[in-house]
């Protein structure tokens, strides 16, 4: 049977098309249905055609929803690696690299969520945090405890975010106080939170095939499981090709070291992985700065993506991510706010960062600027229709999503932001200085697309949360400002 449509927006758009073009067109019609799905999309619908525009689809009694000037809908952003149980370590402990910062904050106040009251009072606020910045898919990292876990899920279900969520799995490297006690604890655990998830209901499209909330096996990184574990692990995700594997890779040199002295055995850190069936399509690899050529051949052999983490590989002074040479090399990838390593959840404060490793990159390789001999992105500053793909297609790409979301197609989850750069927007009141809404180009004679192509820039650069004024997922409104 036929779907109803529910809604119609009315605006401008901003679609991501390719790495390096996305769409940007004035007066587009886009249809949502009762189950969250985009019906159509028509361009070029003036104000005086909406309606006959809409007879024409056979819609008579429809809600509108009618952008104002300085708005556009797009995407929304998919986070493709952060840690929600290190949202209150926020900016904390960068004096340090990664495997100390671990152990002197990380550690202790993933810790906490031990303690369910003290995961039911800070998961709410945390998860508001991602949905706030715009964030409508997001990969998170739990803590290792089973319970906790099922009380971060049912708030992200509840708060209607799509989300990849795993129970960490470490058994060995950890302090006393944080540790698995057996490798077979963990498997059992996993195995009840992957049965929890499952059961929650899958959400507005009202098809378990696209639900809001997926189970991701997560091996914390190599050096915090055993080979036991891994060997578990790899059966476990063997028996359901379909589950999501996420884990952390090459991302600071102590850690690619030690891993080595851990698994002789294995020519290089993404053959632990691989070793253990770990590396698969629907694997998500954070940080990756540090791979050798071999590794990123078999990265890209096996399909897995790459989450690029570059506010936190700053941070923790781990390195700067040859992003531009993966994409030469046809790897997937997508931008993670990796917090509380990344001092943001805001993926716009991510692709801001990507931008600027991708010039640290460049400026490096060619320091004058002279004239050069370079691959499409390999040792370039990434455009901006490329930060916009990372932060969207790219992302579902990675999560192996991109049937259902990362741009706006018929067919398609509506899962979408309506962002407004207008001064005059109500809802920026009382919210200071917003820069990215400062500007206005009404005397520049731009044409239309010029002009939405530097309503984009703005937001991307100057932007924040009060520029979002909408966030949907599956065709439910879910946050921004005008969202009580
Ligand atoms: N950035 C980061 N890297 C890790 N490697 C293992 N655990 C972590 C973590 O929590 N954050
Ligand atoms: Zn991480």
């Amino acid at each position: 049977m036929l779907t109803p449509t529910v809604a119609v927006y009315h605006g401008s758009l901003i679609n991501p098309t390719t790495l390096t073009s996305y769409e940007a067109i004035p007066n587009c019609l886009i249809a949502v249905n009762a189950h969250g799905n985009i019906d159509w999309i028509v361009h070029d619908v003036k104000d005086s055609s909406i309606q006959e525009t809409l007879l024409q689809k056979g819609l008579l009694d429809v809600n509108i929803v009618a952008l104002q000037e300085g708005q556009f809908i797009m995407p929304g952003f998919i986070d493709t690696h952060t840690h929600a149980p290190q949202v209150p370590n926020l900016g904390t402990g960068y004096q340090y690299e990664l495997l100390e910062w671990l152990e002197k904050f990380t550690f202790p106040m993933e810790a906490n969520f031990q303690d369910l009251d003290f995961a039911n009072q800070m998961y709410p606020s945390i998860v508001k945090k991602f949905i706030a910045s715009g964030t409508t898919t997001c990969c998170y990292y739990g803590t290792l405890h089973l319970e906790s876990n099922k009380v971060l899920a049912g708030i992200v279900h509840s708060l209607g975010q799509r989300a990849l969520i795993g129970k960490c799995n470490m058994d060995r490297n950890c302090p006393s106080y944080y540790i698995e006690p057996s490798s077979s604890s963990s498997i059992s655990d996993t195995q009840e939170f992957i049965s929890f998830v499952h059961s929650l209901p899958p959400g507005p499209s009202n098809n378990p095939s696209n639900p809001l909330v997926y189970p991701v096996v997560t091996p914390r990184f190599a050096i915090s499981c055993t080979n036991q574990l891994l060997s578990s692990l790899q059966n476990l995700v063997h028996s359901d090709p379909r589950l999501h594997i996420q884990t952390h890779i090459a991302e600071n040199p102590k850690e690619v070291e030690f891993t080595k002295e851990l698994y002789p055995d294995c020519e290089h850190y993404a053959g632990v992985y691989d070793s253990y069936g770990l590396l698969r399509k629907n694997t998500i690899l954070a940080h990756a700065v540090w791979l050798g050529e071999r590794e990123i051949d078999l990265v890209k052999e096996r399909e897995a993506g790459i989450s690029h983490c570059p506010t936190s590989n700053f941070n923790l002074r781990s390195g700067v991510a040859p992003i531009g040479k993966y994409l030469d090399r046809g790897v997937k990838i997508g931008l993670g706010s990796d917090v509380s390593g990344g001092f943001s959840p805001s993926m716009l404060v991510t692709m801001r960062n990507a931008s600027i490793a991708s010039t640290v990159v460049a400026l490096q390789y060619n320091p004058t600027n002279a004239p050069i001999e370079a691959g499409r992105f390999t040792n370039r500053q990434l455009p901006l229709a490329t930060l916009l793909y990372l932060a969207t297609k790219g992302g579902a790409e990675v999560c192996a999503l991109d049937k259902q979301i990362g741009s706006l197609e018929p067919g398609k989850s509506f899962d979408a932001l309506i962002v407004d750069v207008s001064n005059s927007g109500s809802t920026l009141k009382g919210s200071g200085i917003n820069p990215a809404a400062s500007i206005s180009t009404a005397a520049l004679n731009l044409s239309s697309r010029d002009i939405l192509e530097r309503m984009l820039e703005r937001f991307v650069f100057c932007g924040d949360d009060r520029n979002i004024s909408a966030v949907y997922v599956q065709g439910k409104l879910i946050g921004g400002t005008s969202y009580a």
